[in-house]
């Protein structure tokens, strides 16, 4: 990594947290306090040497007044540097929060299309793993650091005060210091990435693990599950062997070579003391600046390391807070659906796949449409085309004359209501779940919901009723239970346009029915989009079906036209019918 992206990525962390710029001053006075406070009360002790080998009279005198400002000077660096410790955990702790919360609001605005494309377990390491390395691995250290710089700096100046050529002495072994951590810098960054990558891949596995377990458990396959836990952890262990053997081969060396240079200085200064050019308490002095000196040394060659660590976190953390976020359209304001719905030649690939080619067709205020064809013949991708939470790669969605990328996404997805396939529900009560969409709700508008849903029947199952806890650790409902939750909580939306993305498919048909009836009866006068394998539900509600193959929009028209014809539409609905009959 060059000097150049690595101040690069310094600066953007620092900007990242440039809010506590008031307290990160009173850090830094701390620290130089605490820097000098470690460097000058050696200067009595050389004194008190130096009196003591003196033929000085009084004394007793003069070592309890050099004792009592050595003990002094102590005791104000301990009060400076319990001060700068509080400060650096504090604004460790802040800095935390800021980036955590930055993390996940960003999080919320970036297209969904990066939640499909990422593994989900890796947004959670760098939301929690990869914030923490950075906050402490860099704020510490690096506060660390400037202390040990400064006390070099005070302990380089008074050694040299003591003896400029045995200081000089020093000077080697920070440049020796400097090449070593330039040369070992990428080979560690390298090593931190893959650990990262391990740890991420073990993060995915535990993830499987118990979102899956009631696959793993129904084929038996919790021995064979544990295994390839065990060896994501045996391939994480070994990442962190590897990093860490480098880390200590390289400062062990480092650490033998600064005290070759400590022994070289003693045997230097004791020869000066020898032949009278340094004091005994000058060379003291010395011994006592010169493990000053190696300290900040050693942790600035450790520091440089770690914060290869912290590069590899804090990239992964600013690769989520530079994503561009989902394009929220402020061109037009457009508060309802008046008219008309216009799909031109609208084209979308997933990566370079088709999901959708040339689709053309148009839905007007009040109508009911169906979406029908075979599994995976692109009526989902086309719905959340709608509420754009994909971009067609061609083509154009219209309302009553907007583009859609054009109309705000706060409106756009106020515009609609989709109630997709499988239902989410967040931890807390029932009542809770449902006014997620309508926090507002009135008890009026909630009873409607619930009864047009037909969650009412249910209710009187659930220990607390509404109040019941649900999602995790709640109570459990039934898969067509949690359709019939997501239905209410977007009939309490109040949508203009409703889509119903086989929102029913776990409901029993008579109890279908009823929901769908119940639906179009409430909103007779507005537009319902069905996507459903259910035929004989909706076929004879709906002014329109499109037909879907491969992607592609092969037939059109009302039931009664469509099942007369030798169509897919006939193929699909007669099949259904038999079935159910
Ligand atoms: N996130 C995705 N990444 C890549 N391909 C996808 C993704 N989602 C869907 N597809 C593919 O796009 C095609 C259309 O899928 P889509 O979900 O729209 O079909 P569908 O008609 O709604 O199916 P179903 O009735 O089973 O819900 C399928 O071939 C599917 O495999």
């Amino acid at each position: 990594m060059s000097s150049s992206s690595t101040l690069s990525k310094v600066l953007k962390i620092f900007k990242l947290c440039r809010e506590f710029w008031g307290k990160a001053i009173v850090l830094a006075i701390t620290l130089v306090l605490t820097s000098f406070l470690s460097a000058y009360p050696i200067k009595y002790i050389e004194k008190i040497i130096n009196i003591a080998t003196s033929s000085a009279q009084d004394k007793v005198k003069a070592f309890f007044l050099a004792g009592c400002v050595y003990l002094l000077l102590h005791v104000l660096n301990i009060i400076f540097r319990a001060l700068f410790e509080y400060l650096n955990v504090y604004l460790e702790t802040q800095i935390g929060h800021k980036i955590r919360i930055e993390l996940f609001s960003k999080l919320q605005k970036i297209p969904y299309r990066v939640y499909v494309e990422n593994n989900t377990s890796d947004l959670m390491v760098r939301l929690i793993e990869d914030s923490k390395i950075t906050v402490s691995g860099m704020l510490k250290p690096l506060t660390f650091i400037i202390r040990d710089i400064l006390i070099f700096i005070f302990g380089f100046y008074y050694m040299s005060r003591i003896d400029l050529q045995i200081t000089l002495i020093m000077v080697p072994i920070g440049i020796v210091l400097s090449l070593q951590a330039i040369k070992t810098g990428p080979k560690i960054n390298k090593l931190a990435e893959d650990e990262r990558q391990a740890n991420s891949l073990l993060w995915g596995k535990f993830s499987e693990g118990i979102k899956g377990i009631k696959e793993i458990k129904s084929y038996c396959q919790e021995k064979r599950f544990s295994e390839e836990v065990s060896k994501k952890s045996i391939n994480m262990n070994k990442k962190i062997l590897s990093l860490q053997k480098f880390v200590i081969i390289t400062s062990n060396i480092n650490s033998a070579f600064f005290m070759g240079i400590i022994a070289f200085i003693m045997i230097f200064g004791g020869y000066k003391v020898s032949i009278g050019t340094l004091s005994i308490g000058g060379l003291t002095a010395i011994m006592m600046y010169n493990g000053l000196l190696i300290d900040p040394m050693i942790n600035f060659f450790s520091f440089y390391q770690q914060m290869q660590q912290v590069f590899v976190s804090s990239d992964k953390i600013f690769s989520i807070l530079e994503e561009k976020e989902e394009n929220s359209g402020e061109i037009h304001y457009k508060y309802t659906f008046e008219n008309k719905l216009e799909i031109k030649e609208l084209t979308f690939k997933y990566n370079d796949k088709i999901a959708l080619k040339n689709i053309s067709l148009n839905i007007f205020k009040g109508e009911k449409v169906a979406f029908v064809g075979y599994s995976g013949s692109g009526k989902s991708t086309l719905c959340k085309l709608l509420i754009r939470f994909y971009e067609p790669d061609k083509g154009q969605i219209i309302i009553d004359g907007y583009d859609i990328k054009n109309i705000s996404l706060n409106n756009l997805r106020k515009i609609f209501g989709i109630v997709f396939q499988d239902t989410f529900l967040f931890t807390g009560t029932l009542r809770e779940n449902i006014l997620f969409s309508n926090p507002q709700a009135t008890e009026e508008e909630l009873n409607e919901a619930l009864r047009i849903a037909g969650v009412d029947s249910f209710l009187e199952k659930l220990p607390f009723g509404l109040d019941t806890p649900v999602g995790e650790n709640g109570f459990n409902l039934s898969g067509g239970e949690r359709q019939r939750v997501s239905i209410a909580r977007t009939i309490l939306r109040n949508p203009d346009i409703i889509i119903l993305d086989e929102s029913t498919s776990s409901l029993d048909p008579i109890t279908t029915s009823k929901v769908i009836k119940r639906i179009v009866k409430k909103y007779e006068n507005r537009t319902i989009i069905f996507t459903a394998h259910k035929l004989t539900t909706i076929s004879k509600l709906c002014d329109k079906i499109y037909v879907f193959k491969d992607g592609e929009i092969v037939e059109e028209g009302i039931h009664d036209e469509l099942i007369n014809r030798d169509t897919l539409y006939r193929k699909i609905y007669n099949a259904q019918f038999l079935k159910s009959s």
